[in-house]
């Protein structure tokens, strides 16, 4: 029957995620049960001044003539010294406890960050496809913090104010059981009509949290393509569409607030009701006889400390109904399927890459719509490979399902005879390096952005690397040199000097597999030149896969691969692809 009654008021999805929460918490039982113990006895203590007033009342002020002795004053005082110091001691009491509460809230936080971190940074690259950046970081920041407030929410709160009903109702029932009903009637009533109100608010709330993450989407996007929204003079656009969304937001936020300011508005009604009947009740049973005046004031102090409780747990239950929703859409995350799990213990490679053979390869990212079909060739260490085809033919796709960012949907990958799949993506990607037209660089220096690639060259290291890149002549004009800050994503550099920091990094790696997709598209002929010939000096330590439309620099490669609508058309030289004078002589000659 309570099971049913509470699922009328808490939905059955409510129920499981407030489990699933109590259950994370769990590890910090020992600090909540501090705090929980430090806020029960600043609590108790609060209620102590409410018995001192009835006491000095009743004892000192009430029921006989008033005596002038210093006797009498000297226990006043006293009294009222055990009062202030009760006061004292529940603040004290107040800040140790907010203080172990803040130490569980951050590292309770910073679990949370680092649990969502560590999944994401291992999800496929599809996801990120799928989800907008903005979006994604508001469930590091603003449902990160709601979620981190539920133990406020869920337990401190409904704890003490459990506790703080019980002291006052088990008071008022030893002196009046009339009292205490009266008490139970008005919070019966008050916390039904309270609970039906606060359901309500729940999909308010997730709605507000929805947009706002909409709107973080959208402004990452628009600043991370400022150029594109100013080479376009879409500025006033952007600006008129954020302020709907806006508009949008602030009114679903009047609409919650609307209703959260029923909830209060009925609030103070019915504590104005309360107030009233118990001054009405508390005076007859004192004319009666049934009551002191003492024990009045002390029942008036404990109804208006009665209300509090009550409030609190109920808008714990409006605030919990939206930090739950944030829990939702946390695990919504963690449960996404990692395609490369850190602990696994997949294989990992003993030796460097000899032989990739591709079997079979079918890809596609949205049903029926194949991007790659039957796709099989063989790559072998000390070669060079080309990939060419028109655009949108699948070369990047293919490149990517070679580095395992994405998943074949029929055929195998085999390194050096081993299922692509059944290696440790983390031990296979640590023999690749990757440089692709777009590539990113850092917020850092030159030096911090070349070793992200290999954090243990030296710097005479990373002048021969920056030599093969071409890049020693730009360094060399820097006035901090290797040290240059090159701002968020390179702004500080040209497409070209971006293109060549990233060829550097590559190199760093010291890979048996590199890939090169578009790598030197913004780089001037004699640059591309002499960075083909750096990438083929050690060709023989490794294999190199060049994706180029500029199909004059991949003359020298020992294999090019025509790809046409996710299909190879041709495979083989470059004399022998002039020679058969078919797709590949076309685009050359055109
Ligand atoms: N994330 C994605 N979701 C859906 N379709 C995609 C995605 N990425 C690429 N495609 C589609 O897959 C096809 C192959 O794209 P891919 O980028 O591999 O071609 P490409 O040969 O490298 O093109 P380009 O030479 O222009 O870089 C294209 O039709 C493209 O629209």
């Amino acid at each position: 029957m309570i099971r049913k009654r509470l699922e009328f008021f808490f939905t059955k999805d409510f129920i499981t995620q407030m489990k699933v929460f109590l259950k994370q918490i769990s590890h910090y039982r020992e600090i909540i049960s501090f705090s929980l113990l430090l806020s029960i006895i600043a609590n108790a203590l609060g209620l102590i001044p409410a018995l001192i007033s009835g006491q000095i009342v009743d004892g000192y002020l009430s029921g006989r003539e008033l005596a002038n002795s210093p006797q009498i004053e000297k226990e006043i005082l006293l009294w009222a010294g055990a009062l202030f110091l009760a006061y004292v001691l529940s603040e004290v009491l107040n800040i140790i406890q907010n203080q172990v509460q803040l130490r569980f809230r951050t590292s309770f936080n910073h679990s949370l960050q680092d649990k969502l971190y560590k999944h994401v940074l291992h999800l496929p690259i599809n996801f990120f496809n799928k989800t907008k950046s903005g979006e994604l970081l508001s469930r590091f920041t603003n449902d990160i913090n709601q979620i981190t407030g539920l133990s406020n929410q869920l337990i401190l709160t409904p704890i003490n104010a459990l506790l703080r009903l019980s002291v006052i109702l088990a008071y008022c029932f030893y002196l009046s059981p009339w009292i205490a009903l009266l008490i139970l009637l008005i919070i019966g009533t008050l916390t039904i009509l309270c609970m039906f109100l606060t359901k309500k608010t729940r999909p308010l709330q997730n709605e507000i949290y929805d947009k706002q993450a909409v709107i973080h989407g959208f402004l990452s996007e628009v600043f991370q393509g400022i150029r594109t929204v100013r080479s376009h003079a879409k500025e006033a656009e952007e600006i008129s569409q954020h302020s709907q969304r806006h508009l949008d937001l602030n009114d679903t936020r009047l609409k919650s607030n609307l209703q959260i300011q029923g909830i209060y508005t009925l609030w103070s009604f019915m504590q104005a009701i309360a107030a009233a009947l118990m001054l009405a009740g508390g005076s007859i049973m004192i004319i009666r006889g049934h009551m002191s005046l003492g024990e009045l004031v002390v029942v008036q102090f404990f109804t208006a400390q009665l209300m509090n409780p009550i409030f609190n747990i109920l808008s714990s239950i409006s605030s919990t109904q939206g930090g739950l929703a944030c829990l939702e859409r946390y695990h919504k995350i963690l449960s996404e399927e990692l395609d490369n799990p850190p602990d696994s213990n997949r294989k990992k490679l003993d030796k460097c890459i000899e032989k990739i053979k591709i079997v079979n390869l079918n890809f596609s990212y949205l049903p029926d719509k194949p991007v790659l079909e039957n796709i099989s060739f063989t790559m072998q260490k000390g070669k060079t490979y080309a990939l060419v085809g028109t655009s949108g033919s699948g070369k990047s796709t293919l490149a990517d399902l070679i580095c395992g960012f994405q998943k074949a949907s029929i055929g195998n990958i085999l390194i050096n005879g081993i299922e692509l799949q059944e290696l440790n993506k983390e031990n296979y990607i640590q023999h690749l390096a990757i440089v692709h037209q777009a590539n990113f660089v850092f917020d850092g220096t030159i030096r911090d952005n070349i070793l992200y690639g290999n954090t243990e060259l030296t710097s005479s290291d990373l002048i021969e690397l920056c030599q093969k890149a071409q890049l020693h002549d730009f360094i060399d004009s820097l006035e901090l040199g290797l040290d240059s800050y090159i701002g968020e994503n390179g702004i500080k550099l040209s497409g070209g000097q971006k293109q060549r920091l990233c060829l550097a990094r590559a190199f760093a790696a010291k890979a048996d597999l590199i890939i090169l997709d578009e790598a030197t598209s913004h780089l001037d002929s004699i640059n591309e030149r002499l960075i083909q010939k750096a990438v083929f000096e050690n060709k023989n330590d490794l294999i190199t896969l060049i994706i180029a439309h500029n199909l004059s620099t991949i003359k020298d490669v020992d294999q090019v691969i025509v790809l046409e609508k996710g299909e190879i058309k041709e495979i083989g030289t470059h004399e022998g692809l002039m020679k058969l004078r078919g797709l590949y002589f076309n685009m050359l000659k055109s």
